[in-house]
């Protein structure tokens, strides 16, 4: 389990990146959702030990963040933006990191070195130098680097970032198998990479924790507040722009989905996806109007 306590984060040169956070995460996959500069890195870093925070605190399976060697040694961390030398091949790169982990045994990390390139589908790229790789297998050597010694939890930063669907979805299913007894947190801002295996999701914005529970918890925010209508070009001209959550060309004009506490004329409520709930949650102060005043 990963407690967070009244967690804050003031950059010296910026403003609150987290503001009393606090959440329990429990095992299996935990999305951690929220739009851009929400807070998602600051508080994986923390939990990474990379940053400190500047007021309260949090533990790992009961190991506070100051014993930041013991966390160490329980986690993988995948960060946003990950380098690797790229003359270096996926095999000798591991086998770095395998060292700088404190796996001395040179048996031991070559087989879990081979076993994890298995895993996370590289065998055949072993021993080609990295500066071959696509971005989806430079993320899946990332993925392995983090689970090399077997960490009890997995921080991965927006994995799915600039990965085409197909990788997407590959590194969706990686993750949910890796997820099995372990505790993976995983970031993003698009819900699709949360919606079909994670058990417990937290939205972040604003530094701020919006909300934190199952699935259908989240989909609920959008209860009562999804409206579809047909509209004509200038009605839908007329709308504010960030109450619209999709539009699709039918025979009969535009199709809009729109999140407002009140409807449009003539529009029909419908039930909210996951998504409809997110973007409930994160405009509910926005959409207390759908038209434009
Ligand atoms: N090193 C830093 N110095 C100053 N401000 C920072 C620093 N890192 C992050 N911030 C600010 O803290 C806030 C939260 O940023 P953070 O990167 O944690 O958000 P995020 O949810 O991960 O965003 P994204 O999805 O864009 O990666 C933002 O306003 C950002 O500009």
């Amino acid at each position: 389990m990963i407690q967070i306590d009244h967690l804050s984060k003031k950059y010296t040169r910026g403003g609150l990146a987290l503001d009393d956070v606090t959440l329990t995460l429990q095992e299996g996959m935990v999305g951690l959702l929220g739009p851009n500069g929400a807070g998602k890195s600051s508080l994986m870093r923390i939990l990474a030990t990379l940053t400190a925070p500047t007021s309260g605190g949090a533990s790992i399976f009961g190991v506070p963040l100051k014993n930041a060697e013991e966390i160490r040694r329980m986690i993988g961390y995948l960060p946003q933006q990950f380098q690797v030398y790229p003359q270096l091949t996926a095999t000798e790169f591991l086998d770095y990191v395998g060292v700088m982990k404190g796996i001395k045994d040179a048996k031991k990390r070559k087989s879990e070195i081979s076993s994890l390139l298995e895993e996370v589908n590289l065998q055949d790229k072993a021993n080609k130098r990295v500066r071959t790789y696509s971005g989806g297998m430079k993320r899946r050597l990332g993925i392995a680097q983090a689970l090399l010694g077997s960490p009890q939890v997995l921080i991965v930063d927006e994995p799915t970032a600039g990965l085409d669907p197909e990788e997407r979805v590959r590194f969706r299913n990686l993750l949910t198998r890796f997820s099995l007894g372990r505790i993976v947190l995983l970031s993003t801002h698009i819900v699709a990479d949360i919606e079909s295996n994670c058990r417990q999701i937290a939205v972040l914005d604003k530094g701020k924790v919006r909300m934190s529970g199952e699935l259908s918890e989240l989909q609920k925010c959008g209860r009562g507040k999804v409206w579809e209508a047909h509209l004509s070009e200038a009605e839908f001209a007329s709308l504010d722009p960030m109450a619209v959550v999709s539009t699709r060309r039918t025979e009969e004009g535009l199709l809009c989905r729109v999140i407002g506490d009140r409807p449009l004329s003539g529009a029909a409520l419908v039930q909210p996806t996951l998504e409809d709930g997110y973007l409930a949650l994160l405009r509910s102060e926005h959409a207390k109007g759908v038209a434009k005043s």
